[in-house]
């Protein structure tokens, strides 16, 4: 254990040792935020199956020393906590080593992805009888989602009654399915849904339009994604993930007595010779950077306190839950339940 283990996490304010697992987009990108942009934390430790990219990440950091293997990583003695950034199908194992060395997690979502695999995670982490783990819901961290939560829990206009979302990817990358892209595009929706109306999902529906010329052979994009939830609310949700013009992320609240809509903000509005507008963020690095550093300092910080906060297991549990339904609603065209477990006492 490093200088947080060393000094106990609770209450401590030695700075946390961190363990990057999986070193590519998403985990060289954390862990330059460790490195320059937050602060209480340094990178102690990476992981990566492929050892050239894990070496080639730890040789510009201090300190730092490069593993293939999460759990040796995990083992390293500068290491307090661990941040997964692998692909989903690799969490359930990560997690399982961070559980067996009791260390704190930040996992990028999903939280793995399928529910019987969730439900495990879950099942050993009340068997360490606290919560280890916050779950990457970076939305949750981003401003516009924030102040829409604050204006609905106020009850600002009235009873929520649907949410209307879009979800717009340029393009992506080699070896996309239909699964993924409700397991790993829509889950960001799954998530808000949940969290902003503070209801479960109880149904999906998947309608898939005729696909754009520009998606990979196989692929049923644009599909739009419909929820039904607890509170019988309506939500549905526009995924169109080779849109080609950038990355648009919006969600409109639709209540009694007035609507809400974030994700319109498109920088500076500019008038010039023949063009007038905005701007369109690229990708979800640009749309969402602030939401990514508020995420990771806001773990860092509860972490030092010896406190887990944020989306919890439970979160990536249900989100898994109604992705399983999805995925299912998506290959059928039919309305399908999602099952849920009772939330156990340590999520309540
Ligand atoms: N919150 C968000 O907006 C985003 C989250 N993500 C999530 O971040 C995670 C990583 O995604 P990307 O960085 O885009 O993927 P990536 O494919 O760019 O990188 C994954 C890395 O993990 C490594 N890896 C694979 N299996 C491993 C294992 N068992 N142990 C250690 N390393 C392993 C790969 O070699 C690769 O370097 C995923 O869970 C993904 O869903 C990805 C994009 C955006
Ligand atoms: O999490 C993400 C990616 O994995 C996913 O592939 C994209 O569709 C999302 O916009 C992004 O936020």
């Amino acid at each position: 254990m490093g200088e947080m283990g060393e000094t106990g996490a609770q209450g401590s304010r030695g700075t946390l040792g961190v363990a990057v697992i999986g070193t590519g987009r998403m985990g060289a990108d954390h862990v330059r935020r460790i490195n320059d942009v937050i602060s209480g934390a340094r990178v102690a430790a990476v992981a990566d199956i492929d050892a050239g990219r894990a070496e080639r990440l730890a040789h510009g950091i201090k300190g730092a020393t490069a593993y293939t293997e999460p759990a040796a990583a995990m083992d390293d003695p500068g290491v307090d906590a661990v941040l997964i950034a692998s692909p989903g199908p690799a969490h359930e194992a990560a997690l399982l080593d961070a559980f067996a060395r009791d260390l704190p997690v930040l996992c990028e979502k999903p939280l793995t992805p399928d529910a019987a695999s969730a439900l495990r995670v879950l099942e050993a982490e009340q068997k360490l009888g606290h919560r280890r783990v916050q779950v990457g819901f970076m939305r949750r961290y981003d401003a516009g989602y924030r102040t829409l939560k604050s204006l609905l829990d106020k009850g600002a206009y009235g009873r929520p009654l649907m949410l209307h979302n879009k979800h717009r990817n340029a393009d992506t990358p080699p070896g996309f399915t239909n699964a993924m892209m409700i397991n790993d595009s829509v889950v960001h929706e799954i998530d808000v849904t949940r969290w902003l109306l503070d209801e479960e999902i109880t149904a999906v529906r998947v309608l898939r339009p005729a696909p754009t010329d520009n998606a990979p052979e196989g692929l049923s994009d644009p599909q739009l994604i419909l929820f039904e939830t607890t509170g019988g609310q309506v939500v549905d949700t526009e995924l169109f993930v080779n849109c080609r013009f950038g990355y648009q992320v919006s969600c409109e609240a639709v209540c009694e007595a007035g609507t809400a809509r974030i994700g319109d903000d498109h920088g500076v509005y500019v008038n010039t010779a023949g063009h007038w507008g905005g701007t369109i963020t690229p990708g979800f690095v640009e749309r969402f950077e602030d939401a990514y550093d508020r995420q990771v300092q806001h773990w860092v910080d509860a972490t030092r306190r010896g406190e887990v906060e944020g989306p919890s297991c439970w979160d990536g549990y249900a989100a898994a839950a109604v992705c399983e339904a999805g995925v299912l609603a998506q290959a059928t065209g039919d309305r399908v339940v999602v099952e849920l477990i009772e939330r156990p006492d340590l999520y309540r």
